[in-house]
């Protein structure tokens, strides 16, 4: 097929507004929460920043600092590798994921309302159904983003919701993510949640279906995106670089979305 796209057009609609950037991406901070996991399993470290130095005697021209983080920090990216599903996989670390799938479409589909009612809501197949109704059948390649609003949540406790029983946050049921990953071959899965399974998955059959299913697949997740209520149901496209860590299982990253204005 010839290329559709005159690469300097695009550059110039960028420039002139014509196609607008939204940032889907948490800012990170120490505050910014991470997986809770039950306390028999290694935790994921905090992300943390401290000062080398600041127009100082530390360094008299220069402001900068070291920081750290477990690689499933605040908005990121989930490598196939990172779920044992994914282990024996080629390609499927944050240094060899072939570069060209990190820039793909999107749909949203808002489930906002539902989360706002219950904090347990899964997204189910006819969740999906009804958006292809109404929007067009969901191509393979394409990312489906569940909208929540659940990045509203500016409490880490509140974005966590944990109960005695655990997490207590939206996400994907194993009927909706088997459909996604097998009937219609997606990109990945991405959610403003803390993780991209509900808070309740442990509990599901597989555990975990949205990183046991999808990473098995060969596909990827997003977790902690926000500004999703700023996307149409289609038509946006994704840029989902992580960092290019060697081995990694996923990365920090800003998650830009390329919407027509
Ligand atoms: O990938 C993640 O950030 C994530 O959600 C996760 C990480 C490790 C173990 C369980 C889960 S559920
Ligand atoms: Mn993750």
């Amino acid at each position: 097929e010839q290329m559709s796209t005159d690469l300097l057009a695009f550059a110039a609609d960028i420039a002139a507004g014509r196609i607008r950037i939204v940032d889907l991406t948490q800012t990170l901070r120490p505050s910014t929460p991470v997986i809770q996991l039950p306390p028999m399993f290694a935790p994921s470290n905090p992300f943390r920043i401290e000062e080398i130095s600041r127009y100082d005697e530390r360094g008299p021209g220069w402001y900068w600092n070291n920081i750290s983080c477990g690689e499933h920090t605040g908005t990121h990216f989930d490598a196939p590798i990172h779920w044992v599903t994914g282990k024996d996989l080629k390609n499927a670390t944050t240094d060899t994921v072939p570069v060209q799938r990190f820039i793909a479409a999107a749909v949203v589909i808002d489930c906002s309302a539902e989360a706002k009612d219950n904090p347990d809501f899964l997204l189910e197949p006819e969740h999906i159904h009804a958006f292809e109704a109404k929007h067009g059948r969901i191509q393979a390649g394409t990312w489906v983003l569940m909208r929540t609003d659940w990045s509203k949540r500016t409490d880490p406790v509140e974005f966590l919701n944990m109960k005695q029983d655990g997490s207590h946050v939206p996400g994907p049921s194993v009927a909706a993510v088997t459909f996604l990953a097998k009937e219609r071959d997606v990109a990945g899965w991405g959610v403003e949640a803390v993780g991209t399974d509900a808070g309740q998955a442990f509990a599901f059959e597989p555990a975990f279906p949205a990183h046991a299913i999808m990473h098995g697949s060969n596909k990827f997740g997003l977790a902690s995106l926000t500004n999703l209520d700023q996307l149409p149901p289609t038509g946006t496209v994704l840029v989902t670089a992580p960092l290019k860590i060697e081995n990694g299982s996923g990365s920090p990253l800003r998650v830009l979305a390329l919407v027509a204005a």
